[in-house]
């Protein structure tokens, strides 16, 4: 009796500790959820917060969200069944929200109850640029930045990518098989630096630039801290090569008239750097680091949309068949009449294939904000001090419009079909919108549309 005894003493010493714990962890995380939610919950508003919750102390549902992936956002709308859900990642209280009428709120709200939202490290990395800034000094690098994206500049770019898309795929065509993820990362890479940064292709040949371009990227959502052997301190060497290669590029072209160089964006930017006109913030610095921010938000996603591309064309050959059939039809399968930006806009059937891309894997997921002021969406209240995080991704993948979604099918945006645009503007939210929408969404389609039509010349 007495060993029985001295057993359950024996047993009841883990289970307190268990209890015990259990209880100063509850008690913990109970004083960390209410002091995130009400130390941040405006109280003038009558609204509740959205559903969902808040994770584990300080570290939230960051954790979660590293292991699941995208997986980790369905399961969250799933389970609280709302367009919204708030949670606590890498440090802030977060609000996700998705569908047409709640981006467009979003989006529209810029500068008045939301603003654009960057980690540090990417701040440090980028500089002052046009993507990072905001108010009149973003009003005033969109008013510059939109020179290098005019009709008569694209038309320009049209000449200057067409050589390096023949080239690239000609070389594809000479191997027993390619790596469609590395070569198109390859060719657009080369793209945006010959074409947006005034490259020559010499400079870039090697593929030594690109690799330092992807090293500047890696150090973007790290902490920044300069430490040896840290993707934040390699990011920082490597924006140091990127901007004396730059140099050398703006001293070369200092050199050539207008009339004798190429017409890149960097060559039409220079030609605009009036310090006079644009108030005094305009210098050749800054332009520099401009182009590398054009080089950053351009290239990535178009090589994204680009691989996507690549494989729905090999596993539905038609795809290439029909657009090969439309150029024939407009007179444009031998190029003897000249590709230029406004005919292969014309052609319906392409550019649905690039529109149906970009549908089915959104390369730009969605985009981060900082709420300004206390507002209300769908009857829930979003704090100011929170972050909103917006979803192209969610908000195509949850709408209905959209038949059969897992399907390529290019028809869905024809006229009888529209399905873009049932539900509103932002039910095709792609290239984000109002005051922060894509400067570059008319090039990356170019590009993305030349890349097509070289692919089905070549499928005869
Ligand atoms: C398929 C390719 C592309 C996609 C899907 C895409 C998508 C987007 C999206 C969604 C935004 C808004 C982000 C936000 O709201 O925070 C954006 C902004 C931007 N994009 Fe693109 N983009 C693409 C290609 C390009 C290219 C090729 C360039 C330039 C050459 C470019 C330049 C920019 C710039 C400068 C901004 C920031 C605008 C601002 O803050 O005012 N993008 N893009």
């Amino acid at each position: 009796m007495d060993g029985y005894l001295e057993v359950l003493g024996l047993l009841r010493m883990p289970v307190l500790i268990i209890v015990t714990s259990y209880i100063i962890a509850a008690a913990v995380y109970n004083c960390w959820y209410y002091y995130v939610i009400y130390s941040g919950i405006d109280r003038n508003c009558k609204a509740p917060l959205p559903p969902g919750g808040m994770g584990w102390p300080v570290i939230g549902e960051s954790f979660k969200l590293l292991t699941q992936g995208s997986k980790f956002y369905t399961e969250k709308f799933q389970r609280n069944n709302c367009r919204m859900f708030k949670t606590h990642l890498f440090g802030r209280p977060t609000i996700r929200i998705y569908g047409a009428e709640n981006l467009h709120t979003i989006l529209h709200g810029e500068n008045n109850i939301v603003e654009s939202q960057w980690p540090q490290s990417t701040k440090n990395l980028l500089g002052n640029v046009l993507t990072l800034s905001s108010g009149d000094r973003h009003t005033m690098l969109r008013r510059y930045v939109s020179r290098a994206f005019t009709h008569e500049a694209l038309q320009g770019y049209v000449e200057l990518s067409l050589p390096l898309i023949q080239d690239g795929i000609d070389s594809w065509c000479t191997e027993k098989s390619v790596l469609a993820f590395d070569a198109t990362r390859r060719l657009l890479f080369d793209i945006a630096a010959v074409v947006l940064c005034g490259f020559d292709h010499k400079e870039i040949e090697g593929g030594e630039m690109a690799d330092t371009f992807m090293d500047f990227t890696k150090g973007f959502f790290t902490l920044p801290f300069d430490l040896p052997g840290t993707p934040y301190r390699k990011a920082l060497l490597a924006k140091k090569i990127l901007l004396s290669r730059l140099d050398s590029v703006v001293e070369r072209k200092m050199k050539t008239s207008p009339e004798e160089d190429t017409q890149d964006a960097l060559r039409i930017l220079m030609d605009h750097v009036d310090e006079e006109a644009e108030g005094g913030h305009m210098t050749t610095e800054s332009l520099k680091a401009d182009m590398v921010d054009l080089l950053n938000a351009g290239f990535n996603t178009t090589s994204s949309a680009a691989t996507t591309l690549l494989y729905h064309i090999s596993r539905n050959p038609d795809l290439l068949k029909n657009i090969r059939q439309e150029l024939i039809q407009s007179g444009l399968i031998d190029r003897s009449n000249g590709l230029t930006f406004d005919r292969l806009v014309e052609c319906k059937y392409l550019t649905n294939v690039v529109r149906e891309g970009l549908r089915i894997a959104p390369p730009v997921g969605g985009g981060f904000r900082k709420v300004l002021k206390t507002f209300e969406l769908e009857g829930y209240q979003i704090p100011q001090g929170w972050t909103v995080l917006y979803s192209i991704r969610d908000t195509l993948s949850f709408s209905d419009s959209y038949f059969d979604r897992d399907q390529f099918d290019p028809d869905r945006f024809s006229p009888e079909r529209k399905e873009d645009q049932i539900g509103g503007r932002y039910n095709y939210p792609i290239f984000g919108g109002g005051s922060r929408s894509c400067m570059g969404k008319q090039f990356a389609q170019l590009i993305l549309r030349i890349l097509l039509v070289e692919l089905a010349e070549r499928a005869k």
